[in-house]
């Protein structure tokens, strides 16, 4: 079985700012380039051969990937793209102040949302400009697929599906598989990876540009995993 790494794209504009970011095409700040840059030395050193990589259709997790490549002189590994490694969608809390809305809201209902499992944020109308299917890089998709608010349980259900349609049968291969993704896309991969609880996965945060290893038994139960430093 190959290896795994996750990686969490450097900080955005929007994550400096603390604005809630989800689906909306925010790039990487100034800082989050560096840390980029950082994750593409470690694998380096690391000695580490990546064989394909992944990526969401969001610039930040794209360029994150890119950079960390382009570091590591390994610029011609091939790279897939999928909305289902996307951001959670996070309706109508998109481009908000994070501590504005948890004023406006209260602290339990916030958190619920926020690292809760089950709780979605308010939906976008369906003519909101903010709807992916205004969006033309959704273009291709069916409407019915394109989300307007998603709980971590929701997120978790595109991305568990993509790891097994498309990730799963790479490392089948013994293959080295990159995936440059987002805070709660790779919090619910981890949680299935990880085999840990809903209530539990409230407590864990990713770190964002630090590369998470992980390796495998042939039937693709973690035996190991770890973060490059
Ligand atoms: O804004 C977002 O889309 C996410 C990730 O940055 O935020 P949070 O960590 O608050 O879930």
């Amino acid at each position: 079985m190959g290896k795994l790494i996750l990686v969490r794209h450097g900080k955005s504009l929007w994550n400096v700012k603390n604005v809630f970011t989800g689906w909306t095409d925010i790039d990487l700040a100034a800082e989050g380039i560096e840390e980029a840059k950082n994750a593409g030395e470690l694998i380096k050193s690391n000695l580490i051969n990546i064989d394909i990589c992944f990526s969401s259709y969001l610039k930040r997790a794209i360029r994150t990937a890119w950079i960390l490549l382009d570091t590591a002189e390994m610029m011609h590994v091939d790279c897939r793209y999928s909305w289902k490694l996307n951001e959670r969608h996070y309706g109508d809390w998109q481009g908000k102040n994070k501590d504005e809305v948890l004023k406006a809201v209260g602290e339990e209902y916030f958190l619920s949302i926020r690292r809760g499992y089950d709780t979605a944020p308010p939906s976008l109308s369906t003519n909101d400009e903010r709807n992916p299917k205004f969006d033309p890089n959704y273009k291709a998709l069916d409407v019915s697929d394109l989300p307007l608010g998603e709980s971590l349980k929701d997120t978790s259900k595109r991305v568990v599906n993509y790891f097994f349609e498309a990730i799963a049968p790479e490392l089948a291969k013994d293959r080295t598989v990159l995936i440059s993704a987002h805070g709660n896309s790779l919090r619910a991969l981890i949680e299935y990876l990880e085999h840990i609880s809903s209530e539990e996965i409230a407590k864990v945060e990713v770190a964002t540009g630090v590369p998470h290893m992980y390796e495998f038994d042939g039937k693709l139960n973690v035996t190991s995993h770890y973060q490059l430093k």
